[in-house]
């Protein structure tokens, strides 16, 4: 255990390490294959590495490693992706891909940081980034590019939202710390290793994050299946959970 960093500390360094090796790799191989393949498999044996020599005594949950059920019984475990928007680091020289390092502690995501290595900038719970004020015009969506929730088009239709399609859960929470979107919306499927640092970055900088019928997102759990997911200023949670809401339950409504 080295007690020189803090925990926020720790998972902004190993964001930021992983990042640099996911540029190094990108500046030596040019096949999408080997890009998604080499950049996964890269990134998480740094941050499996990194993780045992600084925190030995945590339990760790990856989207690349094997399920250790170690972490069901322990206080402490570090969620991470290695590489989220894998498909968009392929795609040269897109730059929405990201690294997500969170620490969950016996029920809460308590550090976390989100790595943007292609743009320069992380974010981390331990400097919260404010949160840009609301502009005038009509709230901006964050979507999946590849894979948007089925009720996206009747939700900006019934808001009068833009839709702005981007990679990476992190690039899309974040990009609201950015003030390049109001929302951020997910369904349809989706794993903790997806959600847990931005979450942790978005609460920490004052933001609502919640699944979509507004029930707490939680960690940790047997299954890391965690479908869904809004963040979103506070302001602005009601209207979207309320109109989410309405969409599922008329779609299901025969
Ligand atoms: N329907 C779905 N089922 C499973 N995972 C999904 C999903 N939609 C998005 N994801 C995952 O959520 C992350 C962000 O997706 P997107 O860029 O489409 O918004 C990606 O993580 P990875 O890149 O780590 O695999 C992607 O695989
Ligand atoms: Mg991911």
């Amino acid at each position: 255990m080295d007690d020189s960093m803090d925990d926020h500390d720790v998972a902004r360094t190993l964001a930021e390490g992983a990042g640099q090796v996911l540029l190094r790799l990108r500046t030596r191989l040019d096949d999408p294959a080997s890009l998604k393949a080499e950049g996964d498999r890269g990134a998480h044996e740094y941050l499996v590495r990194e993780l045992a020599r600084l925190r030995p005594d945590d339990a760790v949950l990856s989207e690349e490693g094997k399920d250790d059920p170690v972490r069901l019984t322990a206080d402490r475990v570090w969620i991470v992706d290695p590489l989220d928007g894998t498909r968009e680091y392929s795609e040269k020289p897109r730059d929405d891909w990201a690294v997500h390092v969170a620490l969950w502690e016996r029920g809460e995501l308590v550090a976390g940081a989100v790595a943007r290595p292609a743009r320069g900038r992380s974010f981390t719970t331990g400097e919260p980034a404010p949160v840009p004020d609301a502009g005038e015009g009509p709230l901006r969506l964050a979507v999946s590019r590849s894979r948007p929730p089925a009720f996206v088009n009747s939700l900006a239709e019934r808001l009068g939202a833009e839709l702005v399609p981007m990679g990476s859960a992190g690039i899309k929470a974040t990009a609201l710390l950015d003030g390049v979107v109001d929302a951020y919306v997910h369904a349809g499927g989706q794993y903790e290793w997806d959600s847990a640092a931005p979450v942790a970055v978005a609460l920490a900088s004052g933001l609502h994050a919640s699944r979509i019928d507004g029930s707490p997102l939680r960690y940790n759990q047997p299954d890391p299946l965690l479908p869904d997911l809004l963040i979103c200023r506070p302001q602005h949670a009601g209207l979207l959970l309320d109109t989410v809401s309405s969409l599922i339950h008329e779609d299901a409504t025969p």
